[in-house]
């Protein structure tokens, strides 16, 4: 076979092709194409496609470079091992497992070798930045006239137009004989705009420079063109005028389109909730009032963008709530409800304020009674599971900074976020919190309630279990269809695994409790419920079975807090009890709990306080009294299962 220009044209232009370096904006079709292991951050794109000139200038030359190359060097395939997990579209994620079989690599020899008259050897291929199609043509004509060849290439026959930076040096071996002639030049460059001499460029820049462009804020316009570029005589042309910028509307996914400056800075608002910056909100703070609403926490941002069923905080109720328990109220202990009915702030579910804003689906589903549950069930689900705790930001959790920023970006951000287009794939609906007892897994089911604004319904394993398995799966039921009437809603199962049978009895079919468990995940978070999150917790992970954990789309660990956080949950604590301890006995402390959960700290704190008589003893508390504590109260979980939970989570984690 005879190579042609045709053969080489899109062999060569394939780069340009395939890599719109221009855009930075990927496509809805682009987005698909994201390896899974990009999960949901492939739905924020538009969050990071704002990149500095000197970025898209590094860009263009990398991939210049890097596309210039497969031309020369076998191609490497990727590890298909080496992408993340599965896609969870559409709520479900599969396994982590990589994929079986070994990867033999493709053994692609050069294309140059494939081809006739291919030269090896120095200079010849289209190595470096000459072989490049995009940056050919800006490099100066000697680099082309000595070429592999030896002689003049093909390139110089042709117009400048048609580029020999189009064509590889290592072509040129073909003989004339085999190439066909070359077309005219007036065929291939365009006839010249009139007053432009004959050796203008395709390209005629604007006397004024390119109008900025929006999102390239910072960029200087381009330079004027040089003097050869402009026809001596000829009055420059009117620069071009700056695109209209339209005003900031909202946050949605067409303002980052359509005027992207607005769109970044809009985009930038939302992540960084103002001035403080994004990540300022994750440092740890005294808790705050409850919402005005009792049963409904504020959401955590002022972003009235709200889709997939999850609203906005109710206006005024922040506002409400720093200016009523501001700088000056001391510090409280922030806790989860102490386990047992007796002890829990149980209330009614209060009525709902009607939504402020369209809700997509909410709007349809919200008010409506719940269908087919039993009434005496849901009765005691409203009066007994409808947690109205305090609201939980993600400053009330000491540490977990990688997994508060992935749990937002992950399942808050998706979950009140519009779709993107239509089709999008839907959000994650369930998640499930593994790690040691006391760890913060409840409270961190709070907090996400808290920043969906949901309602919250907490339901415990081991007391549905206790109940029986058909009045638990009742209840189960009943709590679903209660929070598929009151979107948005949070349903938190605490100690999911006693759903389940025990494993050490050898069972291996679902009981009844489980059953209903399975039920209720495919309809509470199915495509037709899209108000309701799950939050499912367990502190034995390894005895979910396969059905049970692939329910939950995503899967996080909630390690023992570190240092820094054991010493801002034990500096909370303890300023509860009004004990102030100096840097150095503090930092003692910190040491000497290593190992200790959020929930141990605390019990270390109340038996300092027990142990030394207090609050009878009106004398604040001691390091002394912790150190007589320290001695009753210790880590309960040992280094093995703290290994097993890292295990665990290699193996069928979302990491974070
Ligand atoms: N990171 C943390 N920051 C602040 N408080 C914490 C943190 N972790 C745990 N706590 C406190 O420890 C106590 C126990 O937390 P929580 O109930 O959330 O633990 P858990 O992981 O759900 O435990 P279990 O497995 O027993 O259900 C609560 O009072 C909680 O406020
Ligand atoms: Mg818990």
């Amino acid at each position: 076979m005879h190579w042609t220009p045709e053969h080489a044209q899109p062999l060569n232009q394939w780069p340009e092709q395939h890599l719109d370096v221009s855009s930075t904006t990927p496509s809805p079709a682009h987005k698909l194409e994201l390896p899974p292991g990009s999960r949901q951050r492939c739905h924020y794109a538009w969050a990071h496609d704002d990149i500095s000139a000197l970025t898209a200038s590094n860009l263009l030359k990398r991939y210049a470079e890097k596309y210039s190359g497969v031309l020369d060097s076998p191609y490497e395939r990727p590890a298909l091992g080496g992408y993340g997990d599965t896609s969870f579209f559409n709520g479900t994620k599969g396994d982590t497992e990589p994929w079986p079989g070994p990867e033999p690599p493709y053994p692609l020899a050069s294309l140059h070798e494939g081809l006739p008259g291919t030269k090896s050897g120095g200079g010849g291929g289209s190595a470096g930045l000459g072989g490049s199609p995009v940056l050919a043509g800006n490099l100066p004509e000697p680099l082309y006239a000595g070429n592999a060849c030896g002689g003049p290439s093909a390139a110089p026959d042709y117009a400048a137009g048609y580029g020999g930076g189009y064509l590889a040096p290592g072509y040129c071996a073909q003989t004339g004989a085999a190439l066909p002639p070359p077309p005219p030049a007036a065929l291939l460059q365009p006839a010249p705009p009139p007053g432009y001499g004959p050796s203008a460029p395709l390209y005629n820049y604007p006397a004024g420079g390119y109008a900025a462009q929006p999102g390239y804020g910072a960029l200087p316009p381009p330079a004027a063109p040089p003097a050869p570029y402009l026809p001596s005589g000829l009055p420059a042309p009117t620069p071009l005028p700056a695109p209209p910028r339209p005003a900031p509307t909202s946050y949605g996914f067409q303002a980052a389109t359509a005027g992207a400056e607005a769109g970044v800075s809009l985009k930038r608002k939302a992540a960084d909730e103002g001035a403080e910056g994004r990540y300022r909100k994750y440092v740890y703070e005294p808790s705050k009032a409850p919402a005005a609403d009792g049963a409904s926490y504020p959401a955590a941002d002022n972003g009235e963008c709200r889709g997939n069923g999850f609203r906005a905080k109710l206006p005024g109720a922040a506002e409400e709530a720093s200016s009523k328990y501001g700088g000056g109220v001391p510090l409280k202990v922030l806790g989860s409800p102490v386990y047992g009915s007796q002890l829990e702030p149980f209330e009614k579910l209060p009525e709902r304020a009607p939504a402020s804003a369209p809700r997509g689906s909410f709007a349809v589903l919200s008010g409506e009674p719940p269908k087919g549950a039993d009434a005496g069930a849901l009765e005691l689900v409203t009066s007994k599971m409808v947690d109205c705790g305090p609201p939980v930001q993600w400053a009330d959790v000491a540490g977990q900074g990688a997994l508060k920023a992935a749990l937002e970006e992950e399942l808050v951000w998706p979950l009140l976020r519009p779709p993107a287009y239509p089709g999008s794939p839907r959000p994650p609906r369930t998640v499930l919190l593994f790690g040691p007892r006391g760890a913060g897994k409840a409270l961190l089911g709070r907090c996400l309630a808290t920043q969906l604004g949901a309602t919250l319904l907490r339901l415990r394993g081991a007391s549905l279990a206790a109940q029986g398995a058909a009045e638990g799966a009742r209840l189960l039921q009943a709590a679903f269809a209660a929070a598929r009437s009151r979107p948005p809603a949070v349903v938190l199962i605490c100690e999911l695994d006693a759903l389940l049978p025990a494993r050490d009895d050898g069972a291996c079919a679902p009981g009844a409790l489980q059953s209903q468990l399975l039920a209720c995940l495919d309809s509470g978070c199915g495509a037709r419920a899209d108000g309701v999150l799950v939050v499912g917790t367990t502190s034995r992970p390894a005895a979910l079975d396969e059905v049970t954990r692939r329910r939950f789309a995503l899967r996080f660990y909630v390690a023992l807090p570190d240092s820094p956080a054991r010493g801002q949950i034990l500096q909370r604590a303890l300023a509860q009890q009004g004990c102030a301890l100096s840097e150095r006995e503090l930092s003692a402390l910190v040491q000497g709990t290593q190992g200790f959960s959020g929930g141990e700290l605390g019990q270390l704190c109340q038996q300092a306080a027990a142990g030394a008589g207090l609050p009878g003893l009106q004398r604040p508390l001691s390091y002394k009294d912790l150190e007589v504590a320290l001695a009753k109260v210790g880590p309960r979980v040992s280094p093995k299962e703290l290994d097993s939970f890292v295990e665990w989570d290699k193996m069928y984690g979302s990491g974070h």
